[in-house]
């Protein structure tokens, strides 16, 4: 006996409405009234008399309406959520963060009026406690390794949604150029480059580089696959910190299918470096994109600590990443400079958080000795320092000379 074909639930000849998306559309609404208030974060350029045919230029995204470059990323993934239908007016949002994030995300969550859990580690600074509950949500805190899985938990035993940052980035950020059309693309590139050809006394209109850490690798690959589409001059340099496991993932693979968990050495660079699970996963524990990286290169923590202190004697305020990307622009710029084939070697990179948010750990002495003993303490610490201000005058590798002079005092 021939079986009767199964009946569609839904009966030919009719059709059927999806649920009013008024809030959706009033949702979006806001988002795209959000990002005309935030203009264009400034660009400033840092010359310095040891390298005087290279500038560096930042992009400080400090700038932005809540301080980092999370505000434009945070926008990115609560549009994304909210076109795909993952968020409605009841639901709550659950974000693991290592701060930065979940400020960015609780001011877009009370912006469209719902509500907001940020998962963060239970070393969490004072100063980005404060900055989430401002925008009043409310935090959980968890072990660092853990705030991954307890925020995916928390958001399915509640019915809540997961933002899920490592793994939705690369679906949520950015990569087009969107012209004169006024609903503007969010892309920190494209308004690089727009900065750039306004600005008559800049003859490097496309960089040499672009420099940055990863901490999802939403921003690293929303720029990296914006200069690939594009056909832009720009080479893309993951600096990476010393003992992340990205670098690897991002050179090799590594890490994509047995955990580094066991690799990681506290405290790291706050925000960056990290992987929530120790797999990287792309789409689910990572964003990055490992086909738009041109080179990776790795700085040990004490020199990116040494050069957030050096930034804020010169009066720039930047955090963990910014130590990062300015150790990694002094090494290029000393291996580059005479080679390029501009008048000048651009590099370019960002702000990314304000050094102010340090002020209690990696920009405070009693802390970098205490906390970063195994990475030589002070005796490591004032020895980078040294190295990285006589550079400033002299020029110079500091990844050659520091490591010549400054590691002898870590254990590791
Ligand atoms: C200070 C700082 N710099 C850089 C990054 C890296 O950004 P992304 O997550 O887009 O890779 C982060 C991310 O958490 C951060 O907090």
């Amino acid at each position: 006996q021939p079986q009767q074909p199964q009946q569609p639930l839904l009966a030919a000849g009719r059709s059927f409405l999806m649920p009013d998306d008024t809030w959706r559309r009033e949702a979006i609404k806001t988002l795209w009234e959000e990002r005309q208030k935030m203009i264009y974060t400034p660009l400033f350029k840092f010359n310095y008399p040891g390298l005087p045919t290279v500038d560096l230029i930042f992009k400080n995204e400090t700038a932005s309406r809540t301080e980092t470059l999370k505000h434009r990323y945070a926008w990115a993934l609560m549009m994304w959520a909210l076109v795909e239908g993952h968020i409605g007016p009841n639901t709550t949002v659950y974000e693991a963060s290592s701060g930065n994030t979940a400020a960015s995300l609780a001011f877009m969550c009370q912006l469209v009026k719902v509500r907001f859990i940020a998962v963060c580690p239970d070393t969490l600074e004072d100063k980005k406690f404060a900055h989430i509950t401002k925008y009043g949500a409310n935090i959980q805190k968890a072990p660092n390794a853990k705030r991954w899985n307890v925020a995916q938990e928390m958001a399915a035993s509640s019915n809540g949604f997961f933002m899920n940052q490592f793994g939705n980035a690369d679906k949520a950020e950015e990569f087009h150029e969107s012209g004169t059309y006024s609903l503007e693309s969010v892309n920190v590139f494209h308004e690089f480059l727009a900065q750039l050809d306004a600005d008559p006394n800049q003859l490097v209109k496309q960089p040499d580089y672009f420099i940055m850490p990863v901490g999802t690798g939403g921003t690293l690959s929303s720029v990296g696959k914006y200069v690939k589409k594009y056909g832009i001059a720009t080479r893309i340099i993951f600096a990476d910190t010393q003992y992340s496991l990205m670098g690897d993932y991002a050179f090799s693979g590594r890490f994509s299918n047995v955990s580094g968990q066991n690799f990681v050495i506290s405290p790291g660079m706050a925000g960056i470096g990290t992987l929530p699970t120790g797999i990287a996963v792309k789409g689910k524990t990572t964003s990055l994109d490992r086909g738009v990286i041109d080179r990776v290169m790795k700085i040990p923590d004490m020199a990116s600590t040494a050069a957030m202190g050096v930034l804020q004697r010169l009066g720039i305020n930047g955090g963990t990443s910014s130590g990062v990307n300015f150790v990694a622009m002094l090494s290029i710029a000393a291996n580059e400079a005479s080679k390029d084939p501009h008048p000048r070697l651009t590099l370019s990179t960002l702000l990314a958080d304000p050094g102010t948010f340090y002020t209690a750990s990696y920009l405070n002495r009693t802390w970098i000795n205490e906390e970063m003993a195994a990475h030589g303490g002070l005796l490591a610490y004032d020895c980078w320092r040294d190295v990285l201000e006589n550079i400033l005058q002299v020029g110079g590798d500091p990844l050659v000379i520091g490591i010549q002079r400054c590691q002898s005092a870590a254990i590791f």
